[in-house]
């Protein structure tokens, strides 16, 4: 695993260690320890269902965790009461990846809204820092347009300056790049490491763009079978010949993330005689948390049941390739 100059734990404004997540009797994280570091941009990647939003939701407390700690800003979050953890949500900006701007209001009072829905500021100074915030992210000329007239990447940028409009100390962004096209991912991209910067707040963010994530962040997490797999600079990522790094970063289809969803043994599944030892706890990924190998390293030779359910192609018809 590599190491970031950038991040030490007393600088950390998100602080995660043992954190154990079970969702439906899936472990989705299996001891996570990891550090945000304040006033830096701090991505997390992983495959496909591996609990990136899942870990936003923790550090928000909309999620309990089965064990583990999680400070925010010094705050256990877990501990926390209702109305701690409504005063830390205050400080906490989201940017979501479908936008989530509400359809009947204006951009202006789309990003008005958390001022209007909290706090009872005069007019003229809620017009002053939305009219601010809109200015920030390139849209004060579009001020007075519907969500409907928008294209993505204003909507999303009008997410933005939503998300920054009671200045929050962090934002969380959920996959911020998803349909954009290459222009408006690039403003996107420039917005959040401006924003960051300017405003001196810390940005987390979950996306799957590595080219993009490379130019935005100063520090990755790539997260794999309930554990933290890889950290590093982006330019550290980039050298780090891990099979979890070469496999996600090259975007092979073949390597330790698996191509199953978790599943019951195969054979059994289509009423065979089970010859699959039994499983343990399922990990994210798909695989026991034991058994991180990667398959080119396994030396026994795969029973036709095991080969069935790696393979996942036999037909209920013919039963599953011997
Ligand atoms: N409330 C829930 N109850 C049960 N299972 C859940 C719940 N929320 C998420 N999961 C499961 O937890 C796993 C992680 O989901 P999560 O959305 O965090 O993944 P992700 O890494 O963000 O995925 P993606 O990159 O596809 O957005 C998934 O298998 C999902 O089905």
């Amino acid at each position: 695993m590599t190491d970031a100059k950038t991040s030490q734990s007393d600088a950390a404004i998100v602080q995660i260690r043992g954190l154990h997540t079970v969702l439906n009797g899936k472990t989705i994280f299996d001891g996570i320890d990891l550090d945000i570091p304040r006033g830096k941009v701090t991505a997390i990647m992983g495959p496909s269902g591996t609990g990136k939003t899942t870990l936003l939701r923790h550090i928000t407390g909309q999620l309990r965790a089965d064990a583990g700690e999680i400070r925010v800003d010094g705050r256990n979050v877990p501990t926390l009461s209702r109305n701690a953890l409504f005063d830390l949500r205050e400080k906490i900006g989201f940017l979501f990846q479908n936008s989530a701007l509400l359809t009947d209001f204006s951009v202006f009072e789309n990003v008005a809204f958390p001022l209007r829905q909290h706090l009872k500021l005069p007019e003229e100074l809620v017009r002053n820092i939305v009219l601010t915030k809109l200015q920030a992210v390139g849209l004060r000329g579009a001020a007075e347009l519907m969500p409907s007239e928008l294209s993505g990447g204003m909507a999303r940028r009008v997410a933005l300056a939503r998300a920054m409009i009671r200045d929050p100390m962090l934002i969380l962004y959920d996959e911020p790049f998803v349909g954009l096209d290459p222009i408006a991912l690039n403003q996107v991209l420039k917005l959040i490491r401006m924003l960051n910067d300017t405003l001196g707040i810390t940005s987390i963010l979950v996306a799957h763009e590595f080219a993009a994530v490379a130019r935005a962040a100063d520090l990755v997490y790539l997260i794999a079978a309930g554990k933290v797999v890889a950290r590093g600079t982006p330019a550290e990522l980039t050298r780090d010949d891990s099979p979890w790094t070469k496999q996600f970063f090259g975007g092979e289809a073949d390597g330790p993330v698996p191509f199953q969803y978790p599943a019951r043994d195969y054979a059994s599944d289509l009423g065979f005689p089970s010859s699959a030892p039994p499983t343990g706890t399922q990990t994210a990924g798909g695989r026991d948390a034991a058994s991180l190998t990667p398959s080119a390293e396994r030396t026994a030779p795969p029973s036709p049941a095991s080969r069935a359910r790696d393979e996942g192609v036999a037909s209920r018809h013919t039963g599953p390739k011997a």
